[in-house]
C-alpha cells in the first residue's frame, strides 16, 4: 500500500494571512501548494464570463467540473504562482474583493463543493502539500497530521487588506473593507455545507499581534514536533 504524502492544512478567515504563510511554508519545505480559495474565485470569474448567475447551482456545478485552470509556479505571480483561466492569466482580477465576494457566494452551493473536491485532493502528492482554505482540515483533508486555524481580528485583517490595496486600487476605503470582510466572514461561517470553523483537532493561531515571521516560526515548530518534513 502506498502512503499518502503529508499535508499541512491552514484554514481561517479572509486576511488572516493564510495565502502569505502557505506560500512561504511551501517554498521553505519544497512542498506543493493548494490555494483552494483561488478555485472558488476562478469559478465565480468563469461564471461571469459565461453569463451564469452566481446562484445557478446546476450550471455552476457543470462549470466547476470542467473548469479549465492552470496553476504555474513562478517567481512573479501572487504567492509564487501564475494562475490561468481558459488559457488567460487572471492573477490581478482574481484578487479583487469583488472576486472574493463572488467566490464566497458560489461556495455556499453543495454541488459546487462536491464538484471541486477531488480536484483539490489531487494536489496531495509527494513530497507534501500545504493547503490553504476554509475547509481543508474539516472536509478536504480530514486526516491531515497538522491542522492550523489561523485567525486575526476583523479590524486587523481590514487594515492589512487596506495596506495591500491602497497603492494598487483607486478609492480603497478602510470602512468598506471592514464591512466586506465581516459580510464574507458571516457568509463563510453560516453556510450549511463545510462552514468556516476550526477542525476539532486544529491548533488555533491568532496572528493579530504576530508578524508573518512569528506565525511561520510557530507552524514550523509544529511540523518539526511531528517530524513531517523528513
Ligand atoms: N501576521 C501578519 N502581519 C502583518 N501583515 C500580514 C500578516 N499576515 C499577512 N499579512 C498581510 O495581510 C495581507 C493579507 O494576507 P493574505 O492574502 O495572506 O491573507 P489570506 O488569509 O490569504 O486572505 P484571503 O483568504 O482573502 O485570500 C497581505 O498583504 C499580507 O502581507
Ligand atoms: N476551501 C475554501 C476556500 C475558499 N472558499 C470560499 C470562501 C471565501 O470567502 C472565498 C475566497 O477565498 P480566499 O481566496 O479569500 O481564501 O472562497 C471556500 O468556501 N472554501
Amino acid at each position: 500500500m502506498t502512503s499518502l504524502a503529508p499535508v499541512v492544512t491552514i484554514d481561517g478567515p479572509s486576511g488572516s494571512g493564510k495565502g502569505t504563510v502557505c506560500s512561504r511554508l511551501a517554498r521553505q519545505l519544497g512542498w506543493h501548494l493548494l490555494d483552494s480559495g483561488a478555485l472558488y474565485r476562478l469559478l465565480a470569474l468563469a461564471a461571469g464570463r459565461h453569463g451564469i448567475a452566481l446562484d445557478n447551482e446546476a450550471a455552476l456545478e457543470t462549470l466547476a467540473a470542467n473548469l479549465d485552470v492552470q496553476f504555474v509556479a513562478a517567481q512573479e505571480g501572487l504567492h509564487g504562482q501564475r494562475i490561468l483561466l481558459e488559457g488567460e492569466e487572471v492573477g490581478d482580477e482574481l484578487r479583487t474583493e469583488q472576486a472574493g465576494a463572488g467566490a464566497s457566494q458560489v461556495a455556499v452551493l453543495p454541488g459546487v463543493r462536491t464538484a471541486l473536491l477531488q480536484r483539490q485532493r489531487d494536489f496531495r502528492v509527494a513530497p507534501g502539500l500545504v493547503a490553504d482554505g476554509r475547509d481543508m482540515g474539516t472536509v478536504v483533508f480530514g486526516d491531515a497530521p497538522l491542522k492550523i486555524f489561523l485567525t486575526a481580528s476583523a479590524e486587523e485583517r481590514a487594515r492589512r487588506r487596506y495596506l495591500q490595496l491602497k497603492d494598487k486600487v483607486s478609492g480603497v476605503n478602510l470602512t468598506s473593507l471592514l464591512e466586506e470582510i465581516r459580510a464574507r466572514d458571516e457568509r463563510d461561517m453560516q453556510r450549511s455545507v463545510a462552514p468556516l470553523k476550526p477542525a476539532s483537532d486544529a491548533i488555533l493561531l491568532d496572528s493579530t499581534e504576530l508578524s508573518i515571521e512569528q506565525v511561520l516560526e510557530r507552524i514550523l515548530a509544529e511540523i518539526a514536533l511531528r517530524d513531517l518534513a523528513g
